[in-house]
Order: structure tokens, then sequence, then C-alpha cells
């Protein structure tokens, strides 16, 4: 839940220290932001209202579901059950497959925590993305610092489009379901963190496309 009264309150608050303050790691880990007091903000207050709100969520986590409520009013039936972390139910992972659809952002600060899109069509090494993951989030290879990590992956000699997930430093790539005929087959990675460097990631991520001997 975040306070939009209080939001840009808080996100600022860090500027002077060398830490971030919880608001930045709460919504870069959610799946669902309610922004809630939505009443108390106007677009004529200092920075906007709650569509800039919303666009400072997006910077940060641009995968996250926002919902502005009053008092948290919300319908409990679409926020529950959203299998967010389900591998094999791609619903939440079908946007990243729409062409043109830009999920990366420059982040509110520098250096702060933002999204990051990945994408390259060919067909990947399955055993090598393993290692390029792992050397990613378990060994820190490019000082990077990941908290999360969604995707779709078009594996060699597969006809299922895999998922990718992680949470720090636990992932999981799963064959979720079968490429239908005319989709088109990329490799899609959404990455939330801090310290992202987007030339490396691409660059890196090229070492594992498949390659015939
Ligand atoms: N105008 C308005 N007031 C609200 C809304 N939601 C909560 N409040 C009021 O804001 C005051 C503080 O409530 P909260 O922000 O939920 O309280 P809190 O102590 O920060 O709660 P935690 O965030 O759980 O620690 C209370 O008087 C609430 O009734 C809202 O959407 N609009």
């Amino acid at each position: 839940v975040v306070d939009a009264k209080n939001l840009r309150y808080q996100l600022n608050s860090h500027k002077d220290s060398s830490s971030f303050p919880e608001a930045y790691n709460q919504i870069a880990f959610a799946d669902v932001v309610i922004l809630n007091k939505v009443d108390l903000v106007s677009s004529e207050d200092l920075g906007g209202g709650v569509e800039e709100l919303e666009k400072e969520i997006h910077c940060i986590n641009s995968l996250a579901w926002i919902v502005p409520t009053i008092r948290c009013q919300v319908d409990l039936s679409v926020i529950l059950n959203c299998a967010s972390y389900d591998g094999t139910r791609t619903s939440h992972l079908e946007a990243l497959l729409k062409d043109n659809n830009s999920l990366s952002t420059t982040g509110l600060h520098d250096n702060s925590v933002r999204t990051m899109c990945l994408s390259k069509p060919g067909q990947v090494d399955l055993n090598k993305v393993r290692v390029w993951i792992e050397e990613i989030l378990w060994e820190k290879k490019h000082s990077m610092d990941v908290y999360r990590c969604k995707g779709v992956l078009s594996v060699h000699g597969s006809d299922q489009l895999h998922t990718l997930q992680a949470v720090r430093e636990i992932y999981e790539i799963v064959p979720a379901r079968k490429w239908l005929e005319d989709e088109n087959k990329i490799n899609k990675i959404v990455f939330i963190g801090h310290s992202l460097n987007e030339d490396i990631l691409a660059d890196s991520f090229q070492d594992c496309l498949f390659q015939d001997q």
C-alpha cells in the first residue's frame, strides 16, 4: 500500500543518505500496488496528481499493477489469487510478448531502483541461460543488484514458451505453454533492481543464443 500523500516525500528522503528508503524496495517487489488516499492529492499539488504518482511508481517497477483507492477500498477478488509467481500461468507475462512494449525506465534519480527490459530474437541455449542468470544473481558478476526478474524465453529444441522468474537469488525457468503458430518467438526479460547496466546485460545475453556448431 502506497500513501499517495506521502509517496514523494518518502522517495526523496534518501537523497541525502547512502541507503534507499524502504518505499523503493516495497514498490520494486510488489505485483499490485494499492495507491491509497488519492482523494488527498490533486493535479494542483506540487509535482502533479495521481497520474504523476502512477508514473513514478512505474518508473521503479513497470510491471506493477496500480489500483488507486480511497480508504483502501478494493475488490479483494481482483487483487488476491493473482498467481504472479506461477511460472506455468502466463497471463501476467502476456504483456511482455507484445511488440513495441517498452518497459524500461530511466529511474527517478541517478542510480535509483528501476526497470530494465531486454529483448532479443532467436532461440536460447537453456544451459547457457542458467549459467548467465546465476552469474548475475549469485556471483554478482557485473555488480548489479537485481531484486526481481520476469521473462519469457524461446528455447532451442523445445516448442514450449519458457518463463523465467527470479526474486533475489532464487530463480526458476519452466515450460509454460506451446508457442502459438503466429506468435513472434522472442526472448524478453524484465529486470527490476539497482545499478542495472543495460549494455552489459544485452551483450552478455547475446552469448546465450543457440549457435549451430
Ligand atoms: N482522506 C483519506 N484519509 C484516509 C484514507 N485512508 C486512511 N485515511 C486516514 O488517514 C489516517 C491515517 O491512516 P493510515 O495512513 O492508514 O495510518 P497509519 O498509521 O499510517 O497506518 P500504517 O500505514 O498501517 O502504519 C486515518 O485517520 C485514516 O482514517 C484515504 O484514502 N483518504
